[in-house]
């Protein structure tokens, strides 16, 4: 799945990342409900205190790939590209103390490959190595990942954007649709969350709220 910057962007808008760690209420009814309110991509994210493993892990995986399936929806799986491969996912996403991402990209081929990074030189080699899109963050405060590096605002967005850096790029950590469009109006082509939809009562009235935060901002551009 080779896909183009532009392809890319809009793919970025709303990028649902979910793990079975992260939701109250069944996995696969979440993600149904996030792609009925307009999510543009999903990141199967298995990881964290209580997360699956090994059958377990793989078979959640499959019927959560089965639902992006049926909505034409990108399935990424973030972390374990051996999985990836084996269930034949649309890409990866890795972060610093993954492999790097040259050797993923030859494991993975023309699958979307998305880097997380949290400085310039990191965005650099990133880029270098084929990325295809670079994920940043923790742009708010956030409890879902216990080990986020330092918040950083929009100012990370904001230099890689002065540096005159093209690659389609999406912020993560402690977004929602209240504060989701400083960081479209900084730059980023789309918003990653977890909580905001997976812990929301209603994913689906969520997932919406955030696609049409993003959009009214892209309209006005
Ligand atoms: C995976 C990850 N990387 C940086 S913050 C974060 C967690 C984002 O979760 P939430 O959208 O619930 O703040
Ligand atoms: C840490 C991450 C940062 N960005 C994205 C898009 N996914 C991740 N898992
Ligand atoms: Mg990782």
């Amino acid at each position: 799945m080779a896909v183009n910057p532009q392809a890319m962007k809009n793919l970025l808008k709303v990028y649902f990342i979910m793990g079975s760690t992260n939701c109250h209420q069944n996995p696969e009814k979440v993600l149904q409900a996030a792609i009925q309110g307009g999510v543009t991509l999903f990141q199967f994210r298995e990881k964290g205190a209580g997360c699956l493993h090994g059958k377990e892990k793989e078979s959640l995986a499959k019927k959560l790939q089965a639902i992006c399936k049926e909505s034409r929806i990108p399935f990424i799986v973030n972390d374990d590209i051996e999985l990836a491969l084996k269930i034949n996912a649309d890409g990866v996403h890795i972060g610093q103390d993954d492999e790097t991402a040259d050797t993923v990209r030859r494991k993975i081929g023309s699958k979307i490959l998305g880097v997380s990074v949290h400085s310039m030189k990191e965005a650099e080699t990133a880029i270098r190595q084929g990325a295809d899109y670079l994920g940043i963050g923790p742009i708010y405060p956030t409890s879902t990942k216990a080990d986020a590096k330092a918040v950083q605002g929009l100012s990370f967005l904001t230099e890689l954007r002065s540096a005159d850096i093209k690659i389609p790029i999406v912020g993560i950590g402690g977004i929602t649709f209240e504060n989701a469009s400083p960081l479209i109006e900084a730059g980023a082509d789309g918003v990653s969350v977890i909580s905001a939809i997976s812990q929301a009562d209603s994913p689906e009235k969520a997932a919406e709220k955030l696609y049409d935060a993003v959009n009214k901002i892209m309209r006005n551009a």
